[in-house]
């Protein structure tokens, strides 16, 4: 698939206008803060319902504006698809696929197929827990169709035990939290097995990038909540994690919150027999962070069978010449979107010129 048209409105700083794309890369190039971010943003919204800044989406709404809307045309083996985001402060937001609205984010979910790099990126390898399970559910609710649906059906379940865990402490009976454990238990087996076969093949691609940009061995350890080596049984691991919540119930009504499940959940990357958040150096952190991408990239045209688009945000000037070729070489036949401050050393298909949140095609 690829983008042939967007139109933004209202979007960020962007002008109001209508750009036209080529099938192959894609190159925006101009001075820091002219609205080149924004730009794959406003195409990546409508990709998965939301920032990729993780912006609220009143702040897209152009200053001093009380709305925003963003269309694109899709080309999708020769048949266009049009998907539309509109946002009025205070109100919800509209988002619809060939004129017909969608009741809920997932039903956008698997519409546009993009993959983003960005340099935060990086942060899925340095910093906590949170934000590699973010990203792990965000790459696995695209191509696991029920997936989010568990994981939202999970998180309204455990917000309500965790609030009878406070009504406990004051007297009331512990059976009672039995019944919001079966229901954690069903959802939460669902969203550990996903996890673990994502994870599985997310390693099988890791090695093998990593291997051919700098030689390094690479191994995925999926820390679950359950403590198996191998999460992939369902019926397994629900009746270890239930277990699992019977044991901590103390430590539950200590802290006032369930100690256990899917909403703990880690992954560790191994580079070379060490954990790489622990021990890799920033440039290898970036390598790291890099073939998490292209992984995401290759598992999502594989389960697809879709060509994904890329976007490439701001990540060419932090990547040296060898890694630069070797993601260009990957990328080469899907379409590529890849901001950039100078329109030299990097060979498109097209280039634009983003000034002032003007875009002009040359
Ligand atoms: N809601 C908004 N309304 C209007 N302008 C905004 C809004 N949000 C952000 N901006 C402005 O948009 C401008 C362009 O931002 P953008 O992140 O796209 O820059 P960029 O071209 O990618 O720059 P850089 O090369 O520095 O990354 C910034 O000056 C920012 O302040």
């Amino acid at each position: 698939m690829y983008v042939k048209e967007l139109f933004v409105d209202n979007f960020r700083n962007l002008q109001k206008q209508k750009i036209e794309f080529c099938e192959g890369i894609n190159i925006f190039y101009g001075l820091n803060a002219q609205g080149k971010s924004n730009l794959l943003e406003s195409i990546r919204l409508l990709s998965m319902g939301r920032s990729f800044r993780g912006s609220k989406t009143t702040e897209l709404i152009k200053f001093g504006e009380d709305y925003f809307y963003v269309k694109a045309i899709i080309c999708q083996e020769n048949n266009d698809k049009k998907i539309e985001f509109g946002y009025k402060r205070n109100e919800n937001k509209v988002i619809k696929v060939n004129g017909n609205k969608i009741k809920s984010t997932s039903e956008l979910l698997g519409q546009l197929l993009t993959v983003i790099f960005s340099p935060e990126d990086l942060n899925i390898i340095k910093e906590g827990p949170s934000h590699r399970r973010k990203y792990l559910d965000s790459c696995i609710s695209v191509v696991e169709k029920n997936y989010l649906y568990n994981l939202m059906q999970y998180n309204k379940i455990l917000i309500n035990r965790n609030k009878l865990l406070k009504t406990i402490k004051e007297g009331k009976s512990r059976s009672i939290l039995e019944v919001f454990d079966d229901q954690l238990v069903e959802y939460g087996a669902k969203i550990i097995v996903v996890r673990q076969s994502y994870l599985k093949n997310v390693e099988i691609n890791i090695k093998k990038f990593l291997l051919e940009i700098s030689n390094e061995t690479a191994e995925i350890v999926y820390l679950n909540s359950v403590g198996l080596k191998d999460a992939s049984d369902e019926e397994i691991v629900k009746k270890r994690l239930k277990e699992k919540l019977l044991k901590n119930i103390d430590l539950d009504l200590k802290y006032l919150t369930t100690q256990v499940g899917p909403h703990r959940e880690d992954f560790k990357i191994i580079i070379n027999g060490y954990d790489s958040r622990v021990y890799s150096s920033q440039g290898q952190q970036r390598t790291v962070a890099l073939c998490l991408k292209l992984s995401e990239f290759e598992i999502l045209k594989k389960e697809t069978g879709e060509k994904p688009i890329l976007l490439l945000d701001d990540v060419m000037s932090e990547l040296d010449e060898n890694r630069k070729k070797y993601i260009l070489e990957r990328l080469q036949g899907f379409q590529t979107f890849i901001t950039h401050t100078t329109k030299r050393d990097l060979k498109g298909d097209c280039y634009f010129k983003i000034s002032n949140g003007v875009v002009i095609k040359e």
